[in-house]
């Protein structure tokens, strides 16, 4: 590629489900992103970084024909994109920097409500509407059952009642878009999540150490998302019961309170959230003034 340019360029979807997430997370790593609605380029003030927003679908091209360095995508796309590059001869080539903590859903087939389905084979010779043919093609070669793929771009859960196929293979979450339209999830073909991917190639030091600063912050920040700061007042004579119910509390920092020797306020970081259950056990043992804080940033 012929882009010169020794700021690193990374590819996130402009507007959709991963766009809040994938910006939130570059902001929490310290990156100050200067950001106008409708600009393709987004400049980060304080790094030698550039933000490309696109459609999502151009994301894996993009990384894999080394146009942009990082980018932010769903395993989903990024599959469908390498098989479809993979068929048509051209480069697939990516690392993948992470697997993040959202984007988090499954591609599945789906069929009317009231089709009395029994298994994969009952879509022998019928039709499927998909904006993932290459991923379901895939599954259905697998399972040894042909049907007849309609590639639509979008409004893939209308299809069956608009009389386009027989049946639905696309993203599925809470169901609640299913359930709109009449559907039911028959086969899950594929779970995904979003992931940082790299272009395979990059060789600037420049960059390549910008990416290395750039990971551990990533980690930080998903593992303080996943982490929950503890506080809690406990029985002296408890102590060991209340410490057995705080998920991974293994080193528990204890603090005496003034003016009461028989509680100790006890601290601690756990990779779990705390359940109301757990939390009414912990009332149950004595324990008092239990708070739950979110972390914001870790570093080991
Ligand atoms: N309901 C969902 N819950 C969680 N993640 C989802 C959900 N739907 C999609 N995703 C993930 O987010 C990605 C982007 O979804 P979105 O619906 O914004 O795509 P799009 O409509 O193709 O957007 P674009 O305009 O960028 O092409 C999907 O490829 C998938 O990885
Ligand atoms: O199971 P659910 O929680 O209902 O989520 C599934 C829906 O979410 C996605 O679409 P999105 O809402 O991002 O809109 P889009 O179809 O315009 O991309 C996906 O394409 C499904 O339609
Ligand atoms: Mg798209």
């Amino acid at each position: 590629m012929t882009v010169t340019t020794n700021r690193l360029r990374i590819a996130i979807q402009k507007s959709g489900r991963l766009s809040q997430d994938s910006q939130a997370l570059l902001t929490n790593c310290g990156l100050k992103i200067n950001l106008r609605e409708q600009r393709l380029i987004a400049h980060v003030e304080n790094m030698d970084i550039d933000l490309l927003r696109v459609r999502d679908d151009d994301i894996p091209g993009l990384v894999m024909d080394g146009v942009c360095d990082l980018g932010f995508v769903g395993e989903n796309v990024l599959e469908e994109v390498s098989l479809q590059r993979q068929l048509d001869n051209e480069s697939y080539d990516y690392t993948v920097l992470a697997r993040l903590d959202f984007g988090g859903c499954r591609l599945s087939i789906a069929v009317p409500q009231e089709e009395d389905y029994q298994s994969i084979k009952d879509l022998e010779g019928r039709t499927i509407a998909t904006t993932y043919p290459r991923l379901l093609n895939r599954y259905l070669k697998q399972k040894g059952v042909n049907c007849r793929i309609v590639n639509l771009k979008g409004s893939v859960e209308v299809a069956p009642r608009a009389g386009l196929a027989d049946a639905i293979c696309d993203l599925v979450s809470t169901g609640a878009t299913l359930e709109a339209n009449g559907l039911k999830e028959v086969e899950v073909i594929y779970r995904s999540k979003a992931v940082l991917i790299q272009r395979r190639d990059l060789a600037d030091e420049k960059q390549l150490k910008l990416i290395k600063k750039l990971m551990p912050r990533i980690q930080g920040v998903m593992q303080a998302n996943e982490s929950k700061y503890i506080m809690l007042h406990a029985p002296r004579a408890r102590l060991q019961e209340v410490i057995a119910l705080l998920p991974g509390a293994e080193n528990p920092t204890l603090l005496p309170l003034a003016g009461n020797d028989d509680l100790v306020a006890l601290h601690v970081v756990s990779s779990e959230t705390l359940f109301w259950e757990t939390m009414e056990q912990l009332k149950g043992l004595g324990a008092s003034s239990i708070l739950v804080l979110p972390i914001e940033k870790m570093m080991e």
